[in-house]
């Protein structure tokens, strides 16, 4: 009987069957045979052909002592031995048989229970059990032992890069899609399972990620341990060496970053007026300043959002003009500031996250001296949008595409300046890379002691493993300085060759490999937590995996490191052969994104001085209406010509303006046909090699007028054809009616 047992092995069965077939079927598809069989196995006739094994059977061909039935007397004790061994052959596949059953009705079973008890667990949305299995079980062979507490870290320690790890809890929304908790939290090692199938298709196994930092937060912590163990120990070391905290959450779309960040921001203020009101010989006052990146931009959170911008001083000290900072002189205050600042931050509703941020949050808390003096400290707390925003760089909605590439290069400015900053040796920091980093100068370069602490917020579902993955390898490379003399000592493989040359030495096919990893059938067996809590770690990764996987930033990183290499090999190869000359670089390159920027400040610009403009106008407009009509002014001449001056300026002015208006719905459109052309549905772009470039100075000098573009053939991929922006400043306008 075939029920309940699974295709394959029937199929198997059924090739057993097949096997025994033959023999059997002229001497034992009677009972008669069956019942004469037990005697017949005690035989002890001689095995004529004097071999044992297979090989003694008698012959199976039609002339042979069975297949014809013609036996003679001499050869019957052979034939009852062969019917003997056939039988409890029959007999030992029977038993077999049944004994596979029974198991696989007792997995089966188990299979059930687990099932119903996950299901129950889970509302009723059971996950993979198989899975499931595989990642208990790799828990227990672990056998973590979570710390009870844990210890503080040294803020004075010599190294001023601390990395930590907050895995949160399962959400609902996360148990509704049957996903598994796929993240492993072992202090200091965090591990993420990937869920795989083998090259057969059917075979399921984790590729389990391994990395070590300095703490991990399982979802048990509460943000009390988190701040009591990383943020806690700043502020004292704050006042006591005027130092310049910064502390980062970084991490995918609904990890955990904000509640983090602000659970920090409400116990920080609590302890900060303590410790400032013990410490009352230094006559410190508090004050509080909040601002977001949106979009490569600030905006200040204390001050509606107000648009603000930065600026160099004389000194290189980076500036920003008109941000407000309000003191406070109580705990309350400062929260009410925080609150208020969180409330205004750009966020969009996401599937993950009913309130994502799509921007960089920065709160910075200043410790001056007393009567609005110098800045004795500074603790900034940095909310980092999300990280999976970055891939937004690819989106067909513009903004979303401005969102993701400002997002992208930020991320990646922001690692490579805390790298730069944890290796002693590293003489230059590439702050200007962004606009956050440029407005977080202070972090990475200051006179005074500095320290930065980045947490890194994963998310334990299934379905966000890969992010966690790139979280973790980010927060990784945090402490790994690109010419650190130990690890091109160690000489550890790729990992060790890529730090000993520098990404810009790697082959460009390797760089633009992005996520792809090498297939590791090793991973399962690769050695447990405890041996591998050594660094340099980037855990089951192999070398040269980790070398390849460039993590999500790559593309970017490639463009700031040589955009020429980029444009090269990022042209569409549709783009290449149609005859046309495109302009500077696909929309992913900075010079596009410069472009488009311009544009967006200008038009911004250029409505404002209309407006003034206009009320200026107005203005003396009334005045001169109320001088004729009060008859202060007799001459009608000399009023028609006023007036006629007045309303040609107004014209001017709305003209200059429907031409910046022109020239910016044509950028966009240009974006977007650069962004088709970038996915292969757009027009031919040219190497460097092989026709000239609008050089970066058509971005202050736009050639042709939006007029002149109008009638152009539509080809948007056409640089001569930009657009010209009349610029309108005051100094432009005509004396005469001022
Ligand atoms: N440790 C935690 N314990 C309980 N709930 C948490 C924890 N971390 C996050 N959450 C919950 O997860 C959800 C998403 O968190 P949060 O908004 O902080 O994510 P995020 O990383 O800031 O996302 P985004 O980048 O989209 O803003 C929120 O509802 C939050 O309350």
């Amino acid at each position: 009987m075939n029920v309940g047992i699974p295709t394959n092995r029937r199929s198997a069965q059924a090739g057993q069957n097949a096997g025994i077939a033959r023999p059997r079927s002229p001497e034992t598809k009677t009972g008669a045979n069956r019942a004469r069989s037990p005697a017949l196995g005690k035989s002890s006739a001689p095995n004529p052909s004097g071999l044992n094994g297979p090989a003694a059977r008698p012959s199976m061909t039609p002339g042979g002592p069975l297949g014809s039935g013609s036996l003679s007397k001499g050869s019957q004790p052979t034939v009852r031995r062969v019917t003997s061994s056939t039988v409890e052959e029959i007999r030992r596949i029977d038993a077999n048989r049944e004994q596979r059953r029974r198991q696989a009705e007792e997995v089966r079973r188990s299979r059930q229970e687990e099932a119903a008890l996950l299901g129950a667990q889970c509302g009723g949305h059971v996950p993979d059990i198989d899975f499931h299995r595989m990642i208990q079980n790799y828990r227990l062979s672990q056998q973590c032992p979570q710390p009870t507490r844990f210890e503080p870290l040294d803020p004075g320690a010599p190294e001023g890069v601390i990395v930590c790890v907050r895995k949160r809890p399962i959400m609902q929304h996360e148990v509704t899609n049957s996903e598994l908790d796929c993240v492993t939290a072992c202090n200091p090692c965090a591990v993420v399972h990937e869920t795989k199938l083998k090259v057969d298709g059917i075979t399921k196994c984790l590729e389990s990620h391994q990395f070590e930092f300095d703490r991990v937060f399982d979802e048990e912590c509460t943000t009390e341990d988190v701040y009591t163990t990383v943020a806690s120990p700043i502020v004292p070391w704050v006042l006591a060496k005027g130092g310049r905290a910064t502390l980062f959450a970084y991490g995918q779309t609904g990890s955990g970053k904000t509640f983090t960040m602000t659970g920090i921001q409400r116990l920080l203020t609590e302890q900060l007026f303590e410790h400032v009101k013990r410490a009352s010989s230094l006559d410190l006052t508090i004050s509080i300043s909040f601002f977001e990146i949106y979009g490569g931009r600030p905006f200040d959170l204390l001050n509606n959002r107000q648009r603000l911008e930065t600026l160099e001083d004389a000194n290189n000290e980076v500036q920003i003009a008109g941000l407000v900072e309000r003191g406070t002189s109580n705990p309350q205050e400062m929260q009410q500031c925080i609150d208020l600042g969180n409330s205004l931050r750009t966020t969009q509703g996401t599937a993950i996250n009913r309130d994502s941020s799509r921007s960089h949050a920065i709160c910075v808390v200043f410790l001056r001296k007393a009567g609005g003096g110098s800045i004795h400290g500074k603790v900034t707390l940095v909310d980092l949008a999300g990280s999976e925003r970055a891939a937004d760089s690819k989106s067909s909605i513009r903004q979303r595409r401005v969102e993701g590439a400002q997002i992208n290069k930020s991320l990646l400015a922001l690692k490579e300046c805390i790298r730069a900053m944890g290796d002693r040796r590293e003489a230059h920091v590439p702050f200007r890379a962004s606009k956050l980093t440029l407005v977080l100068r202070d972090a990475f370069i200051s006179r005074c002691p500095a320290k930065t602490v980045m947490i890194a917020c994963i998310s334990p579902g299934m379905a966000s493993a890969d992010h966690s993955v790139n979280t973790l390898r980010y927060s990784d490379r945090l402490k790994e300085h690109p010419r650190s003399g130990k690890a091109v000592e160690d000489g550890d493989s790729a990992a060790g060759r890529r730090l000993s040359t520098g990404i810009r030495n790697q082959s460009p096919d390797r760089k633009l490999q992005g996520n792809r990893r090498s297939p590791s059938p090793n991973k399962l067996e690769r050695p447990a937590m405890a041996g591998i809590r050594q660094r340099p770690n980037s855990g089951t990764v192999p070398d040269l995996a980790k070398d390849e996987t460039l993590d999500l930033h790559s593309e970017e990183e490639l463009l700031d490191e040589d955009l020429e290499e980029y444009e090269d090999k990022n042209a569409a190869p549709h783009c290449q052969q149609a005859g046309f000359q495109a302009p500077a670089a696909p929309p992913a390159a900075p010079q596009a994104w410069a472009e488009s920027r311009l544009w967006e400040d200008r038009i911004v610009t250029q409505h404002m001085h209309a407006l003034q403009e206009d009320a200026r106008l107005l203005t003396k407009e009334s005045e001169l209406l109320s001088q004729v009509q009060q008859g202060a002014a007799y001459d009608l001449e000399w009023y028609a010509l006023e007036v006629d001056k007045i309303v040609r300026r107004k014209v001017e002015v709305y003209m200059n303006l429907m031409e910046d208006l022109a020239a910016f719905k044509a950028q966009i459109k240009r974006d977007e046909a650069h962004h088709a052309c970038g996915q292969g549905v757009g027009t031919r772009r040219l190497s460097r090699a092989e026709g000239p470039q609008p050089a970066p100075s058509t971005l202050n000098v736009p050639q042709t007028s939006p007029r002149l573009h109008a009638a152009m053939d539509g080809n948007p991929c056409n640089p001569q054809r930009t657009p010209r922006t009349p610029r309108l400043h005051a100094g432009e306008l005509p004396t005469d009616v001022r």
